[in-house]
């Protein structure tokens, strides 16, 4: 029974406002109750002076009680509102902070790839910004205003009991009644798959109309209308849905006013015929007439909705805290314990490793077999989607392989401290961030000293930007934004920054596709002499670039088909050599073709 009580959502809402700030929420509890019995104490005291002014009585008493009370009703409400929107925002920060940990906690990535987690951690944060409901500052003000309705009904429905015992359960259950008829269109669900769907994507297509990375591509497409379309038939779908949940109501209204039209016909129609026959005098009249009027708070109809949504967006969080630290998908990538200090000193071993994404059906590296000596430069060729990306995000570990092994140093990569391991490896990724901070930031988001920043920039070739302070995106007081070609040096000197800090591998996945055809040369040969000592794995489909690594591994479906130095690949007349001769032939035929020109 208590553990039913306490599952409700309502009252893990609750508890979580307690958790927050206990005595904020006290003297909001404390401010509603007294809010709600105000109103009866005032019907009391007009009936008090009504009855005095028809009986001659002073009236001194209850007119100051009147003029208190009516002080006091005046001043909370102000007072409540600071408190309640207080309180929310404090809440509202916890939950905030409790979304961001429980959403980065899991050391892989296939949980923000999964559907269900992703529909949950999206209404969990449309909650948080306020976009499934009123934000929690505002709900706070509805859902007091809402029970101190109901404790106003309550209060004045037990005033009706001085007249009959009957009264306040005709006149208080009549008003109750509202909400159990009510109870199947007050609510509108807003965590099911078609509208999270429609809010996805509705949110989505807003964001691709008003930012400006997705400004270009849709002037020169022509996409603005097609956005618009867009947009406009997802939040359609979500206002039809909302029009749906409305129109049932229209059915249990009608039983609502004959339900309140008897029961308040009978009890007016019982205190006439008291009145005409002298049963109760003028005072009371007036007392229970308005005390049967104040009872129609029970309907207290705005804290159904405001509550409901309210406590379903912290139950989202808290589903999302559970979901995140238990379900598979999250828990797909674990650490292990051994410290990854110095690692690797031999080698890197992929022995038989087999990877499928989750949710796909066939496998992107399927018993691949590959040494990289520690120390060395490797660099990994093939085909778009052959899987070179998908080889270095599982030495990243971000996921696992599905059956073989990663070792280093003969060590299984899962049993490795994960933390450890990963401040060993520094990467720069085809889909890098362009973090939208100042430039030391980009360069060094945990801090370094300046001197290590502008030698960072110096070896990724940006040895021009030296503004360290400059915010990297034109939103911004005194901000700029770069070249495509600049953004990628910035995120190679991220690497070359780590490496200074004492990362040991480095893995480049496309790093200089950006970079003019000198620029990268330059660019290149500088990073391998700073990297000298580093195991550095080279994704490229450069082979200018490539060929400067010690060792070129060429990955096709799934496995490592050629492996060996450029000139041990380029004696093997296999696939590396027939590439990096078409590549040679296209590069010659367009310098001839510009000499030409020339
Ligand atoms: N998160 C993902 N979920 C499902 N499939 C994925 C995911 N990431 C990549 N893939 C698929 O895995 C395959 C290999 O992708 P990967 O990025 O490793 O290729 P790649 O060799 O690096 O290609 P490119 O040269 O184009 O960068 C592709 O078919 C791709 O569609």
């Amino acid at each position: 029974m208590l553990s039913s009580i306490t599952s409700r959502k309502e009252w893990v809402f609750f508890a979580t406002l307690w958790r927050s700030h206990p005595w904020l929420t006290a003297t909001w509890w404390a401010l509603i109750l007294l809010q709600g019995v105000l109103p009866a104490v005032f019907v009391v005291a007009v009936g008090v002076l009504v009855g005095a002014l028809a009986d001659g009585a002073p009236i001194r008493t209850p007119l100051i009680l009147i003029g208190a009370v009516f002080v006091l009703m005046q001043l909370l409400t102000p007072l409540h509102s600071q408190v309640g929107s207080l309180l929310g925002e404090h809440a509202s920060d916890r939950l905030h902070d409790r979304l961001l940990v429980a959403a980065g906690a899991p050391e892989g990535v296939a949980h923000l790839e999964n559907r269900e987690h992703m529909d949950e951690l999206t209404a969990a944060r449309d909650f948080d910004l306020g976009m499934s409901g009123p934000p929690l500052h505002l709900s706070m003000g509805i859902i007091a205003g809402g029970l101190v309705e109901a404790v106003a009904g309550l209060a004045q429905a037990a005033v009706l009991a001085a007249y009959a015992w009957w009264a306040p359960l005709l006149v208080g259950g009549a008003w109750l009644s509202t909400h159990w008829l009510l109870r199947e269109s007050t609510q509108w669900d807003r965590n099911t798959g078609e509208v999270l769907d429609a809010q996805r994507r509705a949110e989505y297509s807003y964001r691709l109309a008003v930012d400006s990375p997705a400004a270009k591509e849709i002037r020169l497409f022509g996409l603005a209308n097609w956005l618009t379309d867009r947009f406009a038939s997802d939040r359609r779908t979500l206002v039809e849905l909302r029009w749906q949940a409305t129109r049932l109501r229209q059915k249990p209204m009608r039983w609502m006013v004959l339900v309140l039209v008897v029961s308040g016909g009978l009890f007016f129609w019982s205190l006439g015929r008291d009145a005409a026959t002298g049963a109760i005098d003028l005072g009371q009249v007036s007392t229970f007439a308005y005390a049967a009027v104040g009872a129609s708070a029970l309907a207290f109809g705005g804290l159904n909705w405001a509550l409901s949504l309210a406590a379903e967006g912290v139950m989202s969080v808290l589903r999302v805290e559970r979901t995140m630290s238990s379900t598979a998908a999250a828990r797909a990538v674990v650490s292990g314990r051994t410290p990854a200090e110095g690692m690797p000193a031999a080698e890197i071993r992929f022995r038989d490793v087999t990877f499928v994404y989750p949710g796909m059906s066939s496998p992107v590296l399927d018993g691949l077999d590959l040494t990289i000596p520690a120390g060395g430069s490797l660099a990994v060729v093939g085909v778009n989607g052959a899987g070179k990306s998908t080889l270095v995000k599982l030495l990243c570990r971000l996921y696992d392989p599905v059956s073989g092994t990663i070792e280093v140093d003969g060590t299984d990569l899962r049993d490795l401290d994960l933390e450890s391991w990963r401040r060993r490896i520094s990467a720069i990724f085809q889909d890098f961030i362009r973090y939208e901070l100042p430039l030391k930031d980009n360069v060094a988001p945990l801090g370094a000293t300046p001197e290590e920043v502008l030698e960072a920039l110096a070896t990724a070739g940006a040895a021009g930007l030296r503004d360290l302070q400059t915010v990297l995106s034109p939103g911004y007081e005194n901000g700029t934004d770069l070249s495509g070609g600049q953004w990628q040096r910035i995120a190679l000197a991220r690497v070359m920054c780590a490496v200074r800090q004492g990362a040991g591998v480095v893995v480049l996945d496309e790093p200089t596709a950006q970079l003019d055809v000198r620029g990268e040369a330059e660019v290149f040969d500088r990073v391998l002499e700073a990297t000298e000592g580093c195991t550095t794995i080279l994704i490229s489909h450069r082979f200018s670039t490539v060929r400067r690594a010690d060792r070129i591994c060429v990955v096709d479906q799934g496995r490592v088909v050629e492996l060996g130095s450029h000139d041990e690949l380029m004696a093997l007349k296999g696939t590396y050599a027939r590439l990096f001769e078409l590549q040679a032939a296209r590069f010659n035929e367009e310098q001839d073709g510009s000499d030409d020109a020339a």
